[in-house]
């Protein structure tokens, strides 16, 4: 077990990739981290067994002593007393096991969530969020219950009925044998039921990650559905999940059901079985009264461990379904070099160096057939090339969100792979295409990365974006709520305000995909000054579809296929590339409605 390093919290195994574990190694290794308490349970729930337990026999007791007619003081006090006892200590033994079921949906919690946080980008490309996150909320509150109360329900269960059985057989053990022939038949047909009832369980939990999955696609691309007249199709999607889900849940139902009728069946027919037989036995004059009634009172005892084995059973093959669900996502690659600190202050800016990349996507044929390019230190680098051609893969891979097959990239003479991940991202700020926002304020988006960015910072920063007059417009100012993905700003200050909270971290290498792309003529002009200004303290590298951007930029990489076909200044790239001319005749325009058609 590991300590985790940014919630504080032990998870068993959080930070490695374990490979897929049995379920129930899974179960136990949530459990053992509480079995001190565990066992305090166990115990308390033994003694209220026990003292559950004793009452039959001093109520046996009593009613002999009825009969005789000798003194009931000492017996009833017992009772009381016994009483007294099984109620404060299933109490206590409740509160304990709750509180502990409550300890281990939290500890499950928080190494699902560390471990999706830093899960790599690669299995992110293949798996749906709204399916993960329900590993999160339901499925972990199944394993709640069995880690804790299942595993007690199983201990108390079992030991109980062996202790009921034992004392049944003291009383009378003609009448054990009748019922012990009803218990081997009825547990017989509850085996077979069991295991089904794990199997339905992820089944259904499958079907809620497909509902999760299906409404996270149409309320993450809401505009684009209403748009196209999609409300149908994707309420079909959905629904059709949770049909899914309801028919898993019907099949449970049903088991459950079964499950339910042969417990009570068990304590129904053994008590018919043993009043025949039993008052039989007193007929004859060969069993008193009262050991027939002890007998029978144990009988209604026999009850409650049933139940306990019934619910701790289910518990635990629910649980164990859903813990396989856990562990698909504990047995996903993860990022197990990222610490989640804020930037450290900028040191002075390298220059990067593309080395002869090869890549691919997985199951995708290859982007990047041996990419070569140096974006000298302190300069504006721009790429260009045609849609498909590799740039944002060649971003992705210098913030090793993948990592490459063949070649190398430097930060001046190191290997970005020699920096951990976290080190590396520490120097780079990066503006997405998109430029997507954290549902937050404007404060929270801009201070992001740099939360401890002085005033002063941030009110220069908004400046230089063009969005000190548009916060000042807000009735709220920067405490202002961007909304889900950002989309109550437009595409222009969502973009400002990307750049504005990369500035702020004071990068040493500044990556920048198509920014201005949203941008009117007179912010792009600002801005393209903005970045120039940045650029004396850090590297930049901007993907570019303006034609104003690349002709003040120090340096052009022509991108073609997945190659460097060119390089060097606007003016000598348009003298002999064929590419360029035609690139600046088509996709590079001044206009950002163009540029943007043209770029997607
Ligand atoms: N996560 C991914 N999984 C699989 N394939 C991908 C992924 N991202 C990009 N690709 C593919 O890799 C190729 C290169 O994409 P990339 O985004 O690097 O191109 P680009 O030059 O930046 O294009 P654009 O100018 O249109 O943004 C494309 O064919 C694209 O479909």
């Amino acid at each position: 077990m590991e300590e985790d390093r940014t919630t504080g919290v032990n998870t068993p195994d959080a930070e490695q990739s374990p490979a897929e574990r049995p379920a129930l190694r899974a179960l136990l290794s949530y459990a053992r981290p509480h079995r001190g308490i565990l066992l305090t349970v166990l115990a308390l729930t033994l003694a209220g067994s026990a003292a559950g337990l004793a009452q039959p026999l001093v109520i046996q007791s009593v009613l002999a002593k009825l009969m005789t007619g000798e003194g009931l003081r000492e017996d009833i006090l017992l009772l009381t007393g016994l009483l007294l006892a099984s109620i404060g200590l299933t109490w206590l033994q409740s509160w304990l096991s709750e509180r502990t079921a409550e300890r281990v949906v939290l500890q499950v919690r928080r190494g699902l969530i560390a471990r999706l946080i830093r899960l790599r980008t690669a299995e992110l490309d293949r798996t749906e969020p709204g399916g993960l996150t329900t590993r999160v909320t339901s499925d972990s509150t199944l394993v709640q219950h069995a880690a804790t109360g299942g595993l007690i329900q199983l201990v108390d269960g079992s030991i109980h009925l062996l202790a009921t059985i034992v004392l049944m057989g003291i009383v009378s053990l003609p009448l054990l044998g009748i019922t012990s022939a009803v218990l081997v038949v009825v547990g017989i047909a509850m085996g077979v039921v069991m295991p089904r009832i794990k199997r339905v369980t992820t089944e259904a939990q499958t079907s809620v990650g497909e509902i999760g999955a299906a409404l996270d696609r149409s309320l993450g691309a809401a505009r684009t559905v209403k748009a196209n007249g999609g409300e149908a199709k994707e309420t079909e999607r959905a629904t059709e999940a949770a049909t899914r889900a309801y028919r898993a849940g019907l099949k449970g139902a049903r088991y459950h059901a079964l499950i339910a009728v042969l417990a009570g069946l068990i304590v129904q027919a053994s008590f018919l079985a043993v009043i025949g037989f039993g008052g039989a036995l007193v007929a004859m004059g060969t069993l008193e009264l009262a050991a027939l009634i002890g007998f029978l009172l144990y009988l209604f005892n026999l009850g409650g461990p049933v139940l306990s084995l019934v619910g701790g059973t289910t518990a635990l093959q629910q649980g164990l379904g859903a813990l396989a669900r856990i562990e698909e996502v504990r047995s996903m690659a993860a990022e197990d070099d990222v610490d989640g600190t804020p930037p450290a202050p900028s040191g002075p800016p390298p220059a990067v160096t593309v080395d002869g990349l090869t890549f691919g996507y997985e199951g995708r044929t290859p982007v990047l057939h041996g990419t070569s390019f140096v974006a000298p230190a302190g300069k504006v680098t721009a790429i260009v090339g045609p849609s498909g051609s590799g740039k944002t893969t060649v971003f992705s891979l210098i913030q090793r969100f993948y990592d490459t097959e063949g070649g190398r990239i430097l930060l001046d003479d190191t290997d970005i792979r020699s920096l951990g991940r976290a080190e590396l991202r520490r120097r780079i700020a990066y503006v997405e295409q998109d430029s997507p926002m954290l549902a937050g304020t404007l404060r929270e988006n801009l201070l992001y990365s740099a939360p401890d960015a002085s005033d002063e910072a941030v009110a220069d920063v908004l400046r230089r974006t063009l969005l000190d007059g548009f916060v000042a417009s807000l009735p709220d100012g920067l405490d202002t709520a961007v909304g889900a993905r950002g989309l109550a700003l437009s595409g222009g200050e969502r973009q400002r305000l990307a750049i504005a909270r990369a500035l702020l971290r004071r990068p040493q290498v500044l990556l920048l995909d198509e920014v201005t792309a949203h941008l009117d003529g007179l912010s792009e002009t600002a801005l393209r000054r903005t970045v120039e200004e940045a650029a004396r303290n850090c590297t930049v590298l901007l993907i570019a579809h303006r034609l104003s951007t690349v002709t003040t930029a120090d340096r052009l990489v022509l991108f073609e296929n997945g190659r460097v076909s060119d390089h060097g200044r606007h003016e000598e790239l348009l003298e002999r590339s064929a590419l360029y001319q035609d690139l600046t005749a088509t996709q590079l325009t001044a206009g950002p409605a163009v540029a943007t058609a043209g770029a997607h």
